[in-house]
């Protein structure tokens, strides 16, 4: 029988820059808000590299939590005995050697997007989670959207769309790199820069819920994956990337049936359109609007069987939350580790590998290396794709 009471999942929080602060702040919304009354969220502590920004950042909260504790180090969080689970919101850079520090001390860990820099780091840090046997989870919230829930299930119903046969997805945003010092984390090499890192795991998080999670792909990575970059003078670093990301059967007896390509797009230099993803079926269209990080609408066209793109019914669905949406994602933590997973269902180990499997191969395609040391594990040999031709390097 379930419990009346709802299981408190008590948090230290690595960092205190801006997502920080904005999942913070969605930690301390209450549950019952979002009508969930299985799951509870404290805030337990705070690390800052510096003590005096981690007492700012705790102030800040006071009003709602009376007794986060701020230390001056992230290695006091990974230590505290209360502190259930981790949540890392530091430089892509440091995801690696942060999360690894929380999972060496035996803690939960909720680790921001890109989850890494690469698939060999986030292999290495899958391995020790198994070993320290802990929960480990990329903070990829919009997958846990319930406006992203309800699509996923109209997509796989009876409803009449057929099979996904194309897919579009941008996430474009007028960063001003020009107005921005070199060493800001989107321009930094050293700090992981870049739009693919960066924005690339919003339009490569739809293709992976409207192609590799369909039933008819049956789990199989993409046959092939096609990634052109734009690189920034100012530092190096791309600031748009596009890429082709095809699922198609590769052999007579395979078992997957579905055959699709995503068409995905990021970039640092221009606002996003108004669809942000475009869903193509057989038999009709699910767009969803733009900010496909936080969309709030999306809309279903069903075609004239007869004459296909006639469109012969509309539905548009809006959704609306409180806060920015992120507690869904931390409920989804919290009835991971209460019941005892190492993984989410959803949002699994598998997902966040093939995204960095990808991310690995559009780089290792245009030549696109970061400063020697800021990778902390070798990318190593790229096995994504077998099928995929070597492309010629281009020049740096
Ligand atoms: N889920 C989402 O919607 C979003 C996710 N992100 C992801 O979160 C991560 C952080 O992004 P964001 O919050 O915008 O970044 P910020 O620059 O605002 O904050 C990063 C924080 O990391 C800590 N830090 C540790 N080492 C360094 C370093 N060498 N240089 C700079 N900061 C350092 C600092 O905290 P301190 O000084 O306290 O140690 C700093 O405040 C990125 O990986 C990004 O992809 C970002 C935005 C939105
Ligand atoms: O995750 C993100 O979402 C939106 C952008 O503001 C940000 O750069 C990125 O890290």
């Amino acid at each position: 029988m379930a419990s009346s009471h709802p299981f408190e999942l008590r948090w230290g929080i690595i960092s205190t820059g801006k997502i920080a602060r904005s999942f913070v702040a969605d930690l301390l919304i209450d549950p019952k808000s979002r009508n969930v009354h299985d799951v509870v969220h404290k805030v337990i502590a705070v690390g800052s590299r510096n003590l005096a920004t981690a007492e700012e950042f705790v102030n800040e909260y006071v009003k709602c939590e009376k007794s986060i504790r701020a230390y001056g180090s992230y290695g006091e969080v990974y230590a505290d005995k209360d502190v259930d689970v981790v949540y890392i919101g530091t430089p892509h850079a440091f995801h690696y050697e942060n999360a690894l520090g929380a999972i060496k001390a035996k803690k939960h860990v909720l680790c921001e997007k890109p989850v890494t820099l690469n698939a060999a780091e986030l292999r290495s840090l899958l391995d020790a989670a198994k070993e320290q046997g802990v929960f480990f989870m990329e903070a990829l919230w919009t997958r846990f959207l319930p406006i992203t829930m309800e699509i996923k299930k109209l997509a796989e119903s009876d409803c009449g769309l057929g099979e996904p046969v194309a897919l579009q997805a941008d996430l474009s945003i007028y960063f001003r790199l020009d107005e921005l010092p070199k060493t800001h984390r989107l321009l930094d090499p050293y700090l992981g820069g870049g739009a693919l890192l960066d924005l690339g795991p919003y339009p490569l998080l739809w293709a992976i819920l409207a192609l590799y999670e369909h039933p008819s792909n049956k789990n199989s990575r993409p046959s092939h994956v096609t990634g052109a970059m734009l690189r920034t003078p100012l530092t190096g670093v791309d600031r748009s990337t596009s890429f082709i990301v095809t699922f198609g059967t590769t052999s007579s007896s395979a078992s997957n049936t579905l055959a699709a390509q995503a068409v995905l797009s990021c970039n640092f230099h221009t606002p996003s359109f108004q669809d942000g993803v475009v869903i193509r079926y057989e038999n009709g269209v699910i767009v969803v609007h733009a900010p496909i990080f936080r969309p709030k609408a999306f809309t279903v066209q069903w075609y004239d069987p007869d004459e296909p793109g006639d469109i012969v019914h509309e539905d548009i669905e809006r959704f609306d939350y409180v806060g920015n949406g992120m507690y869904f994602e931390a409920d989804e933590v919290a009835r991971c580790v209460r019941d005892g997973k190492m993984e989410s269902e959803v949002w699994g180990h598998d997902k966040s590998l093939l995204e960095m499997m990808i991310f690995d191969e559009i780089r290792q395609q245009n030549g696109y290396e970061f400063p020697p040391g800021v990778e902390k594990v070798d990318s190593g040999q790229y096995t994504l794709c077998k099928h995929n031709h070597p492309s010629p390097a281009p020049g740096k």
